[in-house]
C-alpha cells in the first residue's frame, strides 16, 4: 500500500486517462483534473496551438509547472498527458504525491481509438503506427518506473474499465489523507 494523497493516471495517448479518469473520479469522490484541459483553460489555446506557438519544449514547461502545482494538493485524480513522464522532476513529484496507475494499451487499440483524432500533435505523422511504436519504446520504461499499479484497459468499455479499476484500487490504494 502506498498512502499517497492523490491518484494519478499515466500512460500512452488513447489509453483512456481522460475518459476513464473522469468517470473514476466521480466514483471515488475525487476532484478530477485533466492536465491538457487545464492547460487549455489557463492559456486559452488548444494543445495543438500551444505546440505550434511554443514548440513541444514550451508545452512541456507548462505541463511541468502545472504538475508541480497540482502535486501540492490532495484529493485529486490527475489525468496526465502521455508525455508527462518524460521529465525526471515530473516523475519524482508524481511518485511522491500520487498513487500512480499506468493505464496500458497496445498500438492497435490506440490506432483504433484515435483514428479520427486531430488534436494530438504527436500523431501528425505519415506513419502513425511507427510513431506510436517509437513513443512506446521511449516511454514504456518510464511508465513502469513510476507505476504503483498497471491496468490494461484493452477490450473494456470506458465505464467497465472505471468500475474494474475502482475495485482494484480499493485493495491497493490507501488514501494518504494527512499527507
Ligand atoms: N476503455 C475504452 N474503451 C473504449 N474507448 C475508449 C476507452 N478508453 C478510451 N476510449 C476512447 O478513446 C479515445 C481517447 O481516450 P482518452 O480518454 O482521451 O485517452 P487519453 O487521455 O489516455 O489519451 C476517446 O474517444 C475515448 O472515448
Ligand atoms: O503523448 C504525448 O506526448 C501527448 C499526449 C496528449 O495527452 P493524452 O495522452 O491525454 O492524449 C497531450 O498531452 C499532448 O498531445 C502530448
Ligand atoms: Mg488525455
Amino acid at each position: 500500500m502506498n498512502p499517497a494523497p492523490n491518484l494519478v493516471l499515466v500512460g500512452p495517448m488513447g489509453a483512456g486517462k481522460t475518459s476513464v479518469g473522469k468517470r473514476l473520479a466521480e466514483r471515488l469522490g475525487l476532484r478530477f483534473v485533466d492536465c491538457d484541459q487545464r492547460l487549455e483553460q489557463l492559456t486559452g489555446a488548444a494543445v495543438p496551438v500551444i505546440f505550434d506557438c511554443e514548440g513541444e519544449a514550451g508545452f512541456r514547461r507548462r505541463e511541468s509547472a502545472l504538475i508541480a502545482e497540482l502535486m501540492r494538493e490532495r484529493g485529486l485524480l490527475v489525468a496526465t498527458g502521455g508525455g508527462a513522464v518524460l521529465a525526471a522532476e515530473n516523475r519524482a513529484l508524481l511518485s511522491a504525491r500520487g498513487f500512480v496507475v499506468h493505464l496500458a494499451t497496445g498500438v492497435d487499440q490506440q490506432l483504433e481509438r484515435l483514428a479520427r483524432d486531430r488534436q494530438r500533435p504527436l500523431l501528425n505523422a505519415p506513419d502513425r503506427r511507427a510513431r506510436l511504436q517509437a513513443l512506446a519504446a521511449q516511454r514504456d520504461p518510464l511508465y513502469a518506473e513510476v507505476a504503483d499499479l498497471v491496468f490494461a484497459s484493452d477490450g473494456l468499455a470506458v465505464a467497465a474499465a472505471a468500475d474494474r479499476l475502482a475495485t482494484l484500487l480499493a485493495r491497493h490504494w490507501q488514501r494518504g489523507e494527512a499527507a
